[in-house]
């Protein structure tokens, strides 16, 4: 143990021993680690990370306040990530239920518990700006040796609460570092910026949870009151309070000068300003003018208001109702899962969005489903009659991207085609645009595609007119974009563009659905095969336990080989390649593609599988962005069978054209 840990352990035990009353908040806490969750300062303790399974039922607790928060945090990283800090968004408990950090220091983040599912309760971790904000319900600074724990003593943390619009705590947003200057006031700004945007969480999720209410903003000073009141009461068409933040519980009472005074929540505006609801209904009128009138409390405290309309006419109760349980029909997004928690949940949410104009961003392993994740959810929106236009972004050439893309005019390049060509951002008009792999966009196209974003127009190659363009953006990527920004090779204002709403695909041997997806492929690839096919449960047992690294794609190979061999239209264990016939091999990797035996010796098996080696074989190289090698080393062949096969079926890359 280091000298500065043995220092750091005898001032927390002669502190915690002394009879001094005055303690101040950081000791009481020293006391209350030892006294009540019987923590010994000498034993230093490692972060506590939690199981992944465990960490999801936190997640599923708070899952939409989850959505609310994470864009407050993307917000905030951006201000502070150069200043070597990460961001921890906990729950009530204390477990870091999202998390915002530097993959550069991935392992020593990690290990000091600045991580994913760490548990930083007070009664687990010790005095940390987590567990002692929970325990204190204020912000505060935990600067290394304010640590209870001397493992963490290198750290510096700021915290500050997070409450829901009941008033009760929801959770913590915490920004950290591993290293900092020893002078404490170094810290200073970093918390109040922690608590500026804790506000912001909190006021966010306020205005969601009362989208159906009038919001009325108060605050002290004039100009502000709109962007950042500091009290927001919610009422309904009656003038009765219906929610209050914390602000406002602190500041108002409801009650009339004759003193007595009531729950804030369920009074009538009459009761809390002299004004009365009237000057508040009349404010509300002029909302579009954006005016703001002051009110005056019972109290002779005055402030400036401003009132917000319901997102959705109150009249719209039985929609609104409908909305807030996302009970919309959609058979092609209810296809995609059986009963697997995730895609659940995933669902759920892809169902509030289907006709909202966002930009959506789907993140998942390659193979796990974004592209029919993204179909889906055309299908289900009122633009289904519309175009789906899917683009790789690592499939086309970085050469091919623009003209692809925007579209060119004729003669706008030599080898172009004489007429031109319409782009595929042009032929989504009006439909939806499926970006997939969008971290693989050269830079310079990344700007183009910003500018179509935001001015909504397109300009194709040699063309000096822009055309307009209605689009709804569907984007991929199996990367963290968040690291190619820091890596300076993804524009972060496109990111933000797009990542309106952000839906994460498991993986699937995360999945506890495998025999319904099994099922639903079978009949999937029979069908494409015309025939009648199941599965017997010994194949099925195999299956469900293999650990699938290639995912749902590698799944749906494996599912069409043992159709292709199987005789009887049942697939049984034998049908399967090689490496699931043999049971305690059921966790090795399988191939993403039918093994090179499996393909050779299905070569001379019948049509159907000759028929669709071809469309295999050029899946497998428009994955690898053309790459033989890498397309050989997937499908288990050497490069020169794939140059054979490519030439038999007049597969020619898209540069030889
Ligand atoms: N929920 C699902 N239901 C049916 N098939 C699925 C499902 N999810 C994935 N698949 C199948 O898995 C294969 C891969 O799916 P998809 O191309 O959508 O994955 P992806 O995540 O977009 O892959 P990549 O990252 O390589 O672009 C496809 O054959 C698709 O039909």
């Amino acid at each position: 143990m280091q000298l500065a840990q043995r220092d750091h352990i005898s001032r927390v035990l002669s502190v915690a021993r002394s009879n001094d009353v005055s303690k101040d908040r950081i000791q009481r806490s020293w006391l209350r680690c030892i006294e009540e969750y019987d923590l010994d300062p000498t034993r230093p303790t490692p972060a506590h990370i939690i199981e992944h399974s465990q960490l999801r039922q936190h997640r599923e607790q708070i899952e939409d306040f989850l959505l609310v928060a994470r864009t407050g945090m993307e917000q905030l990283y951006k201000r502070v990530c150069d200043l070597g800090y990460v961001l921890l968004l906990t729950d009530a408990s204390g477990v870091t239920v999202d998390f915002i950090g530097n993959d550069r220091w991935e392992g020593e983040l990690r290990r000091s518990g600045l991580y994913l599912g760490a548990d930083w309760s007070e009664a687990r971790a010790g005095t940390c700006a987590v567990g002692t904000c929970i325990a204190d319900l204020s912000p505060i600074t935990c600067h290394q040796i304010d640590h209870f724990d001397s493992s963490h003593i290198a750290l510096t943390c700021n915290s500050a609460p997070l409450f829901d619009p009941t008033g009760a705590l929801l959770g913590v947003l915490d920004i950290s570092a591993l290293s900092s200057p020893s002078p404490r006031e170094s810290q200073h700004l970093a918390l109040q910026l922690t608590v500026m945007y804790a506000k912001m969480v909190e006021d966010a999720n306020f205005m969601r949870f009362f989208h159906e209410a009038y919001v009325l903003r108060l605050g002290a000073a004039w100009p502000m009151v709109d962007a950042s009141g500091e009290m927001l009461l919610a009422f309904d068409a009656d003038g009765v309070v219906v929610g209050a933040n914390n602000g406002a519980r602190r500041v108002l009472r409801a009650g009339s000068d004759r003193g007595v005074s009531c729950a804030l929540v369920g009074s009538s505006l009459d009761s809390i300003f002299r004004e009365g609801s009237a000057e508040v209904w009349r404010i509300g009128r002029n909302a579009l003018l954006n005016e703001r009138t002051a009110l005056t409390t019972f109290d002779h405290d005055v402030f400036y208001a401003h009132v917000i309309s319901p997102s959705v006419a109150p009249g719209r109760r039985t929609e609104l109702a409908q909305m807030a349980e996302p009970d919309v029909s959609a058979p092609a997004l209810d296809r995609l899962a059986g009963d697997d928690p995730q895609m659940q949940r995933l669902i759920r949410q892809a169902k509030r969005l289907v006709n909202k104009s966002v930009c959506i961003l789907l993140h998942g392993e390659t193979g796990t489903g974004k592209e029919v994740v993204a179909k889906a959810l055309h299908e289900s929106s009122d633009r289904c009659d519309k175009p789906f236009v899917a683009i790789n972004c690592a499939a086309i050439p970085e050469s091919l991207i623009e003209s692809e893309l925007f579209g060119y005019t004729a003669g706008a390049f030599t080898g172009g085609r004489s007429k031109g060509m319409k782009g595929l951002i042009a032929q989504a008009d009006g439909g939806t645009l499926f970006l997939d792999e969008i971290g693989d966009m050269p830079i310079h196209l990344q700007t183009r595609l910003l500018r179509v974003l935001a001015e909504k127009e397109v300009t194709p190659l040699g063309s000096d007119r822009a055309q307009p363009i209605r689009l709804t953006v569907v984007a991929a990527s199996h990367r963290d974009l968040r690291k190619l920004i820091a890596d300076g090779l993804f524009r972060e204002d496109l990111y933000y563009r797009l990542c309106g709403a952000t839906l994460y695909l498991p993986a699937l041997r995360m999945r506890e659905d495998k025999t319904y997806l099994i099922n639903l492929l079978v009949a999937e690839e029979a069908a494409e095969m015309g025939c009648e096919a199941d599965i017997d449960p010994a194949a099925m047992a195999l299956l469900c336990g293999h650990a699938w690294p290639g995912n749902v794609r590698q799944l749906r190979n494996v599912l069409r080989f043992a159709l292709a061999v199987s005789d009887s239209g049942r697939i049984r264990v034998c049908d399967l390649p090689d490496e699931f016939m043999e049971p305690s091999l059921a966790h090795r990797p399988a191939p993403q593609a039918p093994a090179p035996t499996a393909m050779s010796s299905m070569a001379g098996s019948g049509p159907r599988w000759s028929e669709r080696e071809g469309e295999w074989l050029l899946e497998a190289l428009q994955r690898h962005k053309w790459c033989v090698t890498a397309a050989a080393a997937e499908l288990g062949l050497c490069r020169a069978t794939v140059y054979r096969r490519m030439k038999r079926h007049g597969i020619v890359p898209p540069n030889q054209l």
